[in-house]
């Protein structure tokens, strides 16, 4: 009787142990999830202006290039040498302890920040362009992104087996360029360690399951048209 009770007592205890590694290895991966869609302004950076003046150096022009798409101009950034330089700074600060060898930047608006961080870091600089535009043998991935669909290419032989990388944007709303990033780096044998924009669109950010729990780090949130009703 004693035996079968210790038995039963030792069974509960297994299960409620069992049920514990659960919930803490649940709660982990949603932690770890939730880390890796990340906003400067929750890692590190509370606080810092030189995001304030980021922000506010992005301007909005409603119904570009469709109608319905509140575009994130960033070309005002490019103005203000500070502004432009804060940026830059930021990605920098980030990456440079990294051993990050490789800042992939994707075309056309990545190429205005990626060069600037591979120089800075000591890293190469590998382009990733829309089809047709690579002279040399290339790889090719096609996605959706939210105004239409799209092909990403990067030269063979660009990236080596091993090497750590950055994938470098201008802006993060589906996230189907950058995943289509991701998989060009990674089936060249490249470690994608961060993907990094200057703004992230949260409410449309899909990147959840499109990057396959990649690590995103963001800048800003997109700016808002005073008085501009979406709908
Ligand atoms: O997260 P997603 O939904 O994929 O959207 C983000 C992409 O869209 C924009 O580029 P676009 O394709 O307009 O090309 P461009 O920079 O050549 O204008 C932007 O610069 C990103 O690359
Ligand atoms: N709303 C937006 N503004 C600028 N670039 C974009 N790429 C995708 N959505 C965009």
């Amino acid at each position: 009787m004693i035996l079968k009770i210790s038995r039963i007592t030792l069974a509960i205890v297994f299960i409620k142990a069992q049920q514990r590694l659960l919930e803490n290895t649940h709660t982990h991966r949603i932690g770890r999830r939730e880390e890796r869609k990340m906003f400067a302004a929750e890692n590190g950076l509370k606080g810092d202006p030189r995001l304030e003046a980021i922000s506010d150096a992005i301007r909005v022009i409603p119904h570009f290039p469709k109608p319905g798409i509140m575009f994130q101009d960033i070309t005002p950034l490019f103005l203000n040498h500070k502004v432009f330089k804060d940026t830059v700074d930021i990605f920098v600060e980030r990456y440079r302890d990294m051993a990050i060898s490789v800042v992939a930047g994707i075309e056309a608006r990545g190429f205005m920040f990626a060069p600037c961080i591979a120089l800075a870091i000591g890293a190469k600089f590998v382009p990733l362009r829309k089809r047709g535009k690579l002279p040399g043998k290339v790889i090719s991935e096609a996605y959706e992104l939210e105004y239409g669909k799209d092909c990403l290419e990067m030269h063979v032989g660009a990236v080596q087996q091993g090497e750590k990388a950055v994938v470098i944007d201008d802006l993060v709303a589906t996230g189907g360029t950058i995943s289509a990033a991701i998989k060009l780096l990674e089936c060249a044998g490249a470690e994608v360690v961060e993907c990094a924009c200057v703004i992230g669109v949260p409410e449309l950010i899909k990147a959840e399951n499109r990057l396959n729990g990649k690590a995103l780090y963001m800048l800003v949130e997109p700016n808002e048209v005073q008085g501009y009703c979406r709908s």
